[in-house]
C-alpha cells in the first residue's frame, strides 16, 4: 500500500535536458502515477534493485522523497548522487542531498535555506571543483577601478563581503591613474613542489642530491617531468637534506595554469625514474612542504612561488592631497614605520605591507583562483618614497608569489570564467602560453598597490574607522546575544521580583575587584581594593530615633560626612534592612538641594524587629546605613490602621513604593531609584552581595586601615631609598673620578653656591669651558655636596660631570642642559666612559617633523650632504615610471596584458 507523504512532495525529475528515449518517456509516466505518493521501502527497493537498468533509469521512477528514503536506509551514498541519478539529475542530486544532510542534523535547517540551489551549472562542478555539493555561496561582486596597467585600462573584479574594499582600491585607482598608471615587470613564473625522499642512510642521501644537481641528473628529470604535460617546463631543482631525507623544489613553468596538479603530476613521474636509480629511496611524500603551498614560507618569500612581479609607479603630490587627503611625507613616514618597521618588528615573513591579502583574496575569489593559496599569493613589499624634491611619491609593490591561473580549477566556473573574459584573460592564451595568467598576476600586484596606497592614505588621515562606518557597518546594529534570565528554581512567575537585591550585584562599582579586576595582577587587585574601600567609605550618617514604633511615622535624619557628595550620588533611596536582606524602600528619591548636607525624612516602619536603613544611590552605591533600631509593636491605641509592608523594589508602576508605604515620605517623588534599572542577574546570587554590602563601613574601615599603613610604608621605604641613593651616588662619583675619568681641563678648584646666574641663552651643546656663573648650589670636583643639591636625583649622571645642581634656578630644560654641558667640559669630555650601571641614553625631546627641518642642528652632516647632492641633481621623475634600461624580454612591462 502507498503511503502518503508527510513530507513536502518535491516534482518528479527530468527536468530539461533529460532524455528523450522511450524508457524515459516510460519512467515519465510512471512517475506521474506516484507524485503525490511515498511507497514503501520495499516498493523503492525493488524498484531500485530490481527495476529498468541503469540505476539512472530506475530512480527515474522513484521521487525525491523516495529517493530519500533510500539514502536514509543506506542503499545510495549520498556523495555519489550525481553517479547514480546521472548528468542529467545533477540539480536533483544537490536537491535531494540538501535534504538528507538537513534531516540528519540537528538544526535541519539547510533545506529550506537561504542557500541558492537553483540556476547554477552543476557540471562545472563534478569531479572538479568541489564535492558534496548542497548549493552554492554567492559573494557579492565589485568593480574597483578602472586602472592604466602597463598602458591598458582594467576594471579590477573584487568578490568581497568586506564593506570599503572596492571604495578603498578605487580611490587607490583613481589617484595612480592621475600618475599616469602602474607599471609592472615580471621578473619570475615557476610554481614549486618539493617532496620528502627517505633514503636509507646520509650517504645514499647525499649521493642522490649530487645527483640531482648534476646536469645529467637535471637532464634526466626534466625529461621525465615534461613527459606528463604539454605546458609544464622544469625551471630548476632546488635540493636540501634533513638527516637522512632529502628535500627536491621542483620548480616549473606551467603555462596558463596555477600548475598544482601539472608540477605534482611531472613531479610524481620524475620520482618514478629516479627510484629506478636509487632502489632504496622511499618517496614520504609528494609534498614534503618545501614546496610551500598554503602555508607561510620564508623559501616562498625568498625564491618566489608561481609569478614574482614588481609593480611601481608616481602619484603627484597634489593627487595625494586632493585624492587621498594626506601628504607624501606622512605617506612615507607612515609606510616606513608601518609596512616595514612594524612588520620587522613583529617578525613577519612577506608581510611587509598593509592589507595585500585583502585586494589579492577579492581578485582571487573573483577569477577563480584557490583562496588557500592567499598565504604566500599575499606576500608583499610595499615601498615609499618622496621624489622630485619630495613633491610626488614613488610607489612600488614587490609580490614574488602570485600563484595563479586562467586555466583549469576554478577558472572553469562559469561566472569566474566571465569574470576573466571581462579582463581579456580568459582560457589559454592563444599564441603565447603562460601570458594570461602573468597578466592577471600583473593586475593583481597593480590592484595591490590602489588598495595599499588608499589604505595607507586612510590610516595616515586618520579615516579608516570612519570610513569602515560607513561603508563596513551602515545596516542596521548586530543585534547584541539577548542573555536569558535563568529561571531560579522556586521563583514562580508572579513571585516578588526583587530588582535591588539584583541591583545590587549588578551596580557595584567598576573598580570592583571581584568583577573587573580578576584578569590584574595581585599587587593591582590590591590597590584598586584599597581604592574602593576607600571611596567607599560611608558619606552619609543616618540618624534613626531610639524608640521606634511599627507602623508610625518616624522622623529620620540624614547628614553627609564628606560635604559634597558625588553628584550621581546625590539622590538617593532610603531602604529597610532586616537581618542583612534588604526587604525594600522606605522612602525614595531623596533629593538634597545644593548646599544642603542634612535633612530628614517620614519613615514608617513596617512591622516590630531589628533594623537598619540603608541609603542607596541611583547607580546602586551605598552610601550610608543607620545604626541597628529597634522596632516595637504599636501600641494598642494606634494599631487601628494597618501596618504598612515594605515595598518590594519594582518594574511595575502598580507596585511603585509611595503606594505600598504611604506616607513614608510626603516630599519625595514615588519611583525607586534602584527599581528603575532591572537587572539580568539571577536574584539568588544577590543574597550574599547584600549582605556584604550592608556592613559597609567595615570595608571602610579596613580600608582606612590599609591605606594609612601602606602610606607609613612607602613614607619608609621612600626615606631609605633616597639615604642609600644619596650615599651611591658619593661613591659613584668618587669612583669616576679616581678610574675612569681622564681630566681634560683642570677642574675648578669648586663650585660657589650663589655666585651668578645662567645665561638662558647658552646651550647644552656649548661645552666651552666656563663654569664660574651658575647659581644654586652644587658638588664640589670631589663630588662633595657643597650645599643642598638642585636637580632631582633622576637627573644626576656621573658621565654629565660633576658640577650638576647647578641649573637649578628658572628649572628650565636648557638651564639644566648647560649646567651638565659645563660639567662634561670640565671633566671628560671627548671621553667615552663606562658607566658602572651601564649606558643610559640621554634624554632627548621629540621634534616634530617641521621642527627637525628648522632645526639648526638637525641640518644633515657633510656626509649626508654629499650623499644628497646627487638626488637633488637629479632631473624630475616622470610621472609614470618608464624604464631606464631597455629589460630582457621577458620582463618587459607589458602594454597590453
Ligand atoms: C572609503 C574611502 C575610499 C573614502 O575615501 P574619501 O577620500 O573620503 O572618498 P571620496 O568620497 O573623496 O572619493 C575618492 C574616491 O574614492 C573612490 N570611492 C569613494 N567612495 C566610493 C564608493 N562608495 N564606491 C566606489 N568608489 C568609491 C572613488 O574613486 C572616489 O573618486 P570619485 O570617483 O568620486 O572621483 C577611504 O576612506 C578609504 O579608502 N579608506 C580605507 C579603507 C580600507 O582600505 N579598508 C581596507 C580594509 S582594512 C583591513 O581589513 C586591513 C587592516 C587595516 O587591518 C590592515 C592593517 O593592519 O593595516
Ligand atoms: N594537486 C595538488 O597538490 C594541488 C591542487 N590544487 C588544485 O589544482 C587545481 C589547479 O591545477 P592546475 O594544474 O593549475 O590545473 P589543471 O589540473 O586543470 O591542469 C591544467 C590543464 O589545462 C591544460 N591546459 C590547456 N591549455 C593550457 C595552457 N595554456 N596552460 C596550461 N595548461 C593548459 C593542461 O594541459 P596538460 O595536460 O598538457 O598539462 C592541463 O591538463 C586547482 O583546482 C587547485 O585548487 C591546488 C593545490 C595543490
Amino acid at each position: 500500500m502507498p503511503m502518503r507523504s508527510s513530507f513536502r512532495l518535491i516534482s518528479p525529475p527530468h527536468s530539461s535536458g533529460s532524455s528523450d528515449t522511450s524508457s524515459s518517456e516510460d519512467s515519465s509516466e510512471n512517475v506521474k502515477n506516484v507524485v503525490d505518493e511515498v511507497r514503501s521501502l520495499a516498493q523503492c527497493i525493488d524498484i531500485f534493485e530490481n527495476g529498468p537498468r541503469p540505476l539512472s533509469e530506475s530512480l527515474a521512477l522513484l521521487n525525491d522523497e523516495e529517493v530519500i528514503m533510500l539514502a536514509q536506509c543506506g542503499k545510495i551514498a549520498a556523495y555519489s548522487l550525481e553517479k547514480v541519478l546521472g548528468m542529467n539529475e545533477l540539480e536533483r542530486a544537490v536537491r535531494i542531498r540538501r535534504a538528507l544532510i538537513s534531516r540528519a542534523s540537528s538544526t535541519q535547517t539547510l533545506e529550506a535555506s537561504d542557500i541558492p540551489l537553483a540556476d547554477y551549472d552543476y557540471s562545472k562542478v563534478l569531479g572538479a571543483c568541489c564535492e558534496n555539493v548542497v548549493g552554492y555561496i554567492p559573494i557579492p561582486l565589485g568593480i574597483a577601478g578602472p586602472l592604466y596597467i602597463d598602458g591598458t585600462l582594467y576594471p579590477i573584479p573584487m568578490a568581497t563581503a568586506e564593506g570599503t574594499l572596492v571604495a578603498s582600491a578605487s580611490r587607490g585607482c583613481k589617484a595612480l591613474n592621475a600618475g599616469g598608471g602602474v607599471t609592472t615587470v615580471l621578473t619570475q613564473d615557476a610554481m614549486t613542489r618539493g617532496p620528502a625522499i627517505d633514503f636509507p642512510s646520509i650517504v645514499d642521501a647525499a649521493s642522490a642530491k649530487i645527483w640531482i644537481d648534476s646536469p645529467e641528473g637535471y637532464l634526466t628529470i626534466k625529461k621525465a617531468f615534461e613527459s606528463t604535460s604539454r605546458f609544464a617546463k622544469l625551471k630548476s631543482l632546488k635540493t636540501a637534506m634533513a638527516g637522512r631525507t632529502l628535500y627536491v623544489r621542483f620548480a616549473t613553468s606551467t603555462g596558463d595554469a596555477m600548475g598544482m596538479n601539472m608540477i605534482s603530476k611531472g613531479t610524481e613521474k620524475a620520482l618514478e625514474v629516479m627510484q629506478e636509480r636509487y632502489p632504496g629511496m622511499v618517496v614520504l611524500a609528494l609534498s614534503g612542504n618545501y614546496c610551500t603551498d598554503k602555508k607561510p614560507a620564508a623559501i616562498n618569500w625568498i625564491e618566489g612561488r608561481g609569478k614574482s612581479v614588481v609593480a611601481e609607479a608616481v602619484i603627484p603630490g597634489h593627487v595625494v592631497k586632493t585624492v587621498l587627503k594626506t601628504t607624501v611625507a606622512a605617506l612615507v613616514n607612515l609606510n616606513t614605520k608601518k609596512n616595514l618597521v612594524g612588520s620587522a618588528m613583529a617578525g613577519s615573513i612577506g608581510g611587509f605591507n598593509a592589507h595585500a591579502a585583502n585586494i589579492l583574496t577579492a581578485i582571487f575569489l573573483a577569477t577563480g583562483q584557490d583562496p588557500a593559496q592567499n598565504v604566500e599569493s599575499s606576500m608583499c613589499m610595499t615601498l615609499m618614497e618622496a621624489v622630485n624634491d619630495g613633491e610626488d611619491l614613488l610607489m612600488t609593490v614587490s609580490m614574488p608569489c602570485i600563484e595563479v591561473g586562467t586555466v583549469g580549477g576554478g577558472t572553469v566556473l562559469g561566472p569566474q570564467k566571465a569574470v576573466l573574459e571581462m579582463l581579456g584573460l580568459k582560457g589559454a592564451h592563444p599564441t603565447k602560453p603562460g601570458q594570461n595568467s602573468q597578466g592577471l598576476a600583473r593586475l593583481i600586484a597593480a590592484a595591490v598597490m590602489a588598495g595599499e596606497l588608499s589604505l595607507l592614505g586612510a590610516l595616515a588621515a586618520g579615516h579608516l574607522i570612519r570610513a569602515h562606518m560607513q561603508h563596513n557597518r551602515s545596516q542596521v546594529a548586530t543585534p547584541a546575544v539577548v542573555e536569558k534570565i535563568p529561571v531560579t528554581a522556586g521563583v514562580k512567575k508572579g513571585a516578588i521580583y526583587r530588582p535591588h537585591l539584583v541591583r545590587e550585584t549588578s551596580s557595584v562599582g567598576v573598580l570592583t575587584p571581584s568583577s573587573s579586576t580578576s584578569s590584574l595582577p595581585p599587587y593591582t587587585q590590591l590597590t584598586i581594593l584599597y581604592f574602593y574601600l576607600v571611596s567607599n567609605v560611608k558619606c552619609l550618617d543616618i540618624h534613626v530615633p531610639s524608640q521606634v514604633q511599627a507602623g508610625t511615622a518616624t522622623t529620620v535624619g540624614w547628614e553627609t560626612e564628606k560635604g559634597d557628595m558625588h553628584p550621581d550620588n546625590t539622590k538617593f533611596d532610603l531602604r529597610f534592612v532586616q537581618e542583612g536582606t534588604d526587604i525594600g524602600v522606605a522612602v525614595s528619591n531623596i533629593q538634597p538641594q545644593k548646599e544642603m548636607h542634612k535633612g530628614s525624612v517620614e519613615v514608617t516602619f513596617p512591622s516590630a524587629g531589628t533594623f537598619k536603613l540603608k541609603a542607596v544611590a541611583g547607580n546602586g552605591d551605598v552610601l550610608g546605613s543607620s545604626d541597628e533600631v529597634t522596632v516595637t509593636e504599636l501600641s494598642p491605641s494606634t494599631t487601628s490602621t494597618d501596618s504598612p509592608s515594605p515595598t518590594p523594589g519594582t518594574d511595575s508602576p502598580s507596585d511603585s513604593p509611595s503606594a505600598d508605604i504611604p506616607g513614608a515620605s510626603t516630599t519625595i517623588s514615588s519611583t525607586s531609584l534602584i527599581s528603575q534599572t532591572p537587572s539580568t542577574s539571577p536574584p539568588a546570587q544577590s543574597q550574599t552581595t547584600l549582605k556584604s554590602s550592608s556592613t559597609s563601613n567595615i570595608p571602610a574601615i579596613v580600608g582606612g586601615a590599609i591605606g594609612g599603613l601602606l602610606a607609613l610604608s612607602l613614607l619608609a621605604f621612600l626615606f631609605i631609598f633616597l639615604r642609600r641613593r644619596r650615599h651611591t651616588i658619593r661613591k659613584r662619583l668618587t669612583f669616576h673620578q679616581d678610574m675612569m675619568v681622564q681630566r681634560r681641563v683642570p677642574p675648578p678648584p669648586s663650585f660657589l653656591p650663589g655666585s651668578g646666574s645662567i645665561p638662558s641663552s647658552r646651550r647644552g651643546s656649548d661645552r666651552s669651558s666656563s663654569t664660574g656663573n651658575m647659581s644654586g648650589n652644587g658638588i664640589n670636583e670631589h663630588g662633595d655636596q657643597v650645599s643642598a643639591r638642585g636637580a632631582d636625583d633622576e637627573d644626576v649622571d656621573v658621565e654629565r660631570g660633576f658640577g650638576f645642581g647647578a641649573g637649578m634656578g628658572p628649572g628650565s630644560v636648557d638651564d639644566e642642559g648647560y649646567a651638565f654641558a659645563q660639567g662634561r667640559a670640565a671633566y671628560g669630555t671627548g671621553h667615552i666612559v663606562p658607566s658602572p650601571r651601564g649606558p643610559r641614553p640621554s634624554i632627548k625631546h621629540p621634534m616634530s617633523p617641521q621642527s627637525r627641518l628648522q632645526s639648526p642642528s638637525l641640518s644633515p652632516s657633510p656626509s649626508q650632504q654629499q650623499a644628497q647632492a646627487p638626488a637633488q641633481a637629479q632631473p624630475k621623475l616622470p610621472l609614470r615610471s618608464q624604464p631606464t634600461t631597455p629589460l630582457p624580454t621577458q620582463f618587459a612591462p607589458q602594454r597590453r596584458l
